[in-house]
C-alpha cells in the first residue's frame, strides 16, 4: 500500500498565548493536489511555513516522504533534528510566497541557478542549463537576463515558480502566489500551476482564495478554521454541499463577494 508523502500527527503551535495549529492531523498522498481553503488567520500559512522547517511546531510529529522533519531516530527514539537533517528535509520541497521573494540584484537566470549551485554543488553549466528549461517552461526563457525589477507580478512568480523547481523537490507549496498579482495577471500564473498539476507527478499544497481554481484543480480540499481542520472532501463535495456550518459561511461570504466558484 502507498504511503502519505506527508503525514501531519497531532501538531500543535502557538505565538505567545495564541494558539494558531490545534492537535492537527492529517495526510497526503504521493501526487496529490490539496487546496488549504479557510479565513484568514485560520493556521493555512503555518502549516505550509511549517513543512519548509521556517517555522517550527510545539508539539506532535510531522513526517515527510518516509523521513521525520523536526526529528531524526537515535537508539530507538525520537531526538530533535540537527541542521543537517533540516537541510536534507527542506530540499524534498519547494515553496512559492505570496511575494515572489526574488533576488532583487540577481538577474532571472541567477535568481533559479543560485540554489542549485549552492546547496547541491551543482556546476555553474548544468545549473544554467536546467534553469534555462525550467524557464522555458514557464514561459520565461525570452528574460533570462532580465533582472527581478523589470518584470510584471505574473512573470516575478513564474521565475519565482521556475527557482523552486529548480531543487527538484518532490513537493510544491503554493502560498497565496496569486494573491499580490493585478486581476490580468493572475491567470498566466494559473496557468503554470494547471501545467505541472497535469505534467508532473508532484505534490502540491496550495493555500488559496482563488476558490474556482481550487475547485477545478484539487482532488481534495481542506477547510481550515481557528487552527483545525473542520471539513474535508473532494471539491465537488466542499464547494457544493459543504456540511460544517462554518464552511458553509466562508463559502456564502466568498459568493456574497462577486467570486465564482
Ligand atoms: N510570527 C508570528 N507571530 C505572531 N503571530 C503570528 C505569526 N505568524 C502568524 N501569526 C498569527 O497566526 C495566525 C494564523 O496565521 P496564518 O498566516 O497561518 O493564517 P492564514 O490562515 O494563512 O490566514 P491568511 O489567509 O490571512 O493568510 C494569524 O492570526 C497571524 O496573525
Amino acid at each position: 500500500m502507498t504511503e502519505p508523502i506527508i503525514h501531519i500527527d497531532h501538531v500543535t503551535k502557538s505565538y505567545g498565548s495564541f494558539t494558531v495549529l490545534k492537535d492537527l492531523c492529517f495526510s497526503v498522498m504521493p501526487g496529490e493536489k490539496l487546496a488549504l481553503i479557510g479565513p484568514s488567520g485560520s493556521g493555512k500559512t503555518t502549516i505550509l511555513r511549517t513543512l519548509m522547517t521556517l517555522e517550527r511546531i510545539d508539539s506532535g510529529v510531522i513526517r515527510v516522504d518516509g523521513d521525520y522533519l523536526f526529528h531524526m531516530e537515535r537508539n530507538g527514539r525520537l531526538v530533535p533534528a540537527d541542521e543537517a537533517h533540516l537541510h536534507r528535509m527542506r530540499a524534498k520541497i519547494g515553496m512559492v510566497f505570496q511575494l515572489f521573494n526574488l533576488f532583487p540584484h540577481k538577474t532571472v537566470l541567477e535568481n533559479v541557478t543560485l540554489a542549485p549551485m549552492l546547496t547541491k554543488g551543482v556546476r555553474k553549466a548544468d545549473a544554467q542549463r536546467r534553469a534555462m528549461e525550467l524557464l522555458e517552461m514557464v514561459g520565461m526563457a525570452g528574460k533570462a537576463n532580465s533582472m527581478p525589477a523589470a518584470l510584471s507580478g505574473g512573470q516575478k512568480q513564474r521565475v519565482a515558480i521556475a527557482r523552486a523547481l529548480a531543487l527538484q523537490p518532490r513537493i510544491m507549496l503554493f502560498d497565496e502566489v496569486t494573491s499580490a498579482l493585478d486581476p490580468e495577471l493572475v491567470e498566466e500564473v494559473l496557468n503554470v500551476m494547471r501545467m505541472l498539476g497535469t505534467q508532473t507527478d508532484m505534490t502540491m499544497l496550495l493555500v488559496t482564495h482563488e476558490m474556482s481554481f481550487a475547485h477545478d484543480f484539487a482532488d481534495r480540499v481542506l477547510f481550515f478554521d481557528r487552527g483545525r481542520i473542520v471539513e474535508e472532501g473532494p471539491p465537488g463535495d466542499i464547494f457544493t454541499n459543504p456540511r460544517n456550518e462554518r464552511t458553509q459561511t466562508f463559502l456564502k461570504k466568498i459568493i456574497a463577494a462577486g467570486q465564482r466558484i
